[in-house]
């Protein structure tokens, strides 16, 4: 097996060479994340594979390996191998959980395919949510279209999207009888990773599919062995496509929140951001009480569309609301840590005093 099929390149390459040392550590990609264990695929092939405790004792969640990741491998074929270290990611999707905290969803994917169907399920807040995700992760976004085949209003759609997306490519495509997909295949090369964002039931494990011209995506929870008993995937996986792309598959893409995206929704509103240069005051918060507010004066004009304000509004509050809840909780953590600190010290001079 090559890793280079799996995406591997110049700039991991560049910084494994940190990890090229005589423990024979090889570069692998995360292709599967289960509870306790990982699959990883490296020129030794598929095995699964253990955090090294030293290596990660100390390590928040998002530090762990995720599905997508290029790590430092000692492998043993035959056995459980050890990962040492998560290489440096080009592109990341975060997500905040409220039980378990902040956790990688993917990493290193070249392209967000932002999914959305020639339909009544037609959404374009949700296409400028996931716009703001895709330019935040770092990857490039491209905007899908599936269902092309059940509307007579596809211009209708491709239009409104056009103007969401400020020059990011629109492709219609029709999975079932293949209209679209030349066009978009040719955006890809062999070893691109590609991630999609879409509703449950837009079309996209139909679009892999047929750009695949095979069927790999719907993944059942599997349940693999190894030494220490059954465990479950958490369905996240990373498939390897006959036609050399490479497509992550997890659930979490279905409910993203924005996270701390703020560059994401500075690129997908830059019309307004721009606009709220423009605006009397430093500070001024853009709705109708304001005076000389630029953006207000905008949408009396009717050049900025109202249902793409609101959107704006709506995101900036969740994102805002995501910053406070972030600092509230590294509150917690610093008061935590200066907790265990003082515990320390108190047992430290207890055991001064006592000698
Ligand atoms: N006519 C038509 N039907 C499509 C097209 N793409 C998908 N479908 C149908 O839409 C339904 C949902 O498609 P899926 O590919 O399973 O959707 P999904 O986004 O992967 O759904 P989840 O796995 O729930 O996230 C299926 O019945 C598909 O056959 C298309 O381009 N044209
Ligand atoms: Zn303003």
């Amino acid at each position: 097996m090559n890793i280079n099929d799996y995406g591997y390149n110049d700039y991991f390459a560049a910084h494994f060479a940190a990890y090229e040392t005589s423990e024979r550590l090889i570069p692998a990609r995360i292709s599967a994340v289960f509870k306790h264990v990982y699959r990883v695929v490296s020129e030794d092939g598929e095995q699964l594979a253990k955090l090294k405790t030293s290596s990660f004792r100390d390590a928040l969640r998002v530090d762990r390996p995720s599905i997508g990741d290029f790590v430092a491998l000692e492998s043993h074929p035959g056995d459980t191998s050890l990962i040492h270290q998560v290489l440096p990611r080009k592109t990341i999707i975060l997500r905040d959980d409220p039980d378990i905290g902040e956790q990688v969803v993917a990493a290193n994917f070249d392209y967000c395919l932002l999914v959305c169907s020639a339909n009544d399920d037609f959404n374009l807040n949700r296409i400028e949510r996931y716009l703001t995700i895709a330019w935040n992760s770092g990857a490039q976004p491209l905007i899908i279209v599936t269902k092309s085949d059940l509307t007579d209003q596809l211009d209708h759609y491709l239009q409104q999207l056009e103007i969401a997306g400020f020059g990011v490519p629109v492709y219609p495509v029709d999975s079932i009888h293949g209209d679209g997909l030349t066009e978009l295949q040719a955006h890809f090369a062999v070893g691109d990773t590609l991630v999609l964002l879409g509703s449950s039931g837009v079309g996209k494990s139909s679009l892999v599919n047929a750009l695949a011209g095979e069927y790999k995506m719907k993944t059942n929870a599997i349940r693999e062995d190894d030494a220490k008993g059954k465990h479950t995937t958490t369905h996240r996986e990373l498939h390897l496509l006959h036609n050399g792309m490479i497509v992550i598959d997890t659930p979490g893409m279905r409910s993203l929140g924005i996270g701390q995206a703020s560059t994401g929704l500075e690129e997908t509103f830059h019309d307004i951001e721009s606009l709220a240069e423009q605006c009397r005051f430093h500070d001024c918060a853009h709705t109708e009480d304001q005076p000389d507010c630029a953006v207000q004066q905008a949408l009396t004009e009717g050049t900025l569309p109202t249902k793409h304000y609101n959107n704006w509004l709506k995101l900036k509050k969740e994102l805002a609301y995501n910053e406070r809840k972030n600092n509230v909780t590294q509150l917690r953590q610093e008061k935590q840590k200066w907790k265990t600190l003082s515990k320390t010290h108190k047992q430290n001079s207890k055991n001064r005093a006592n000698r």
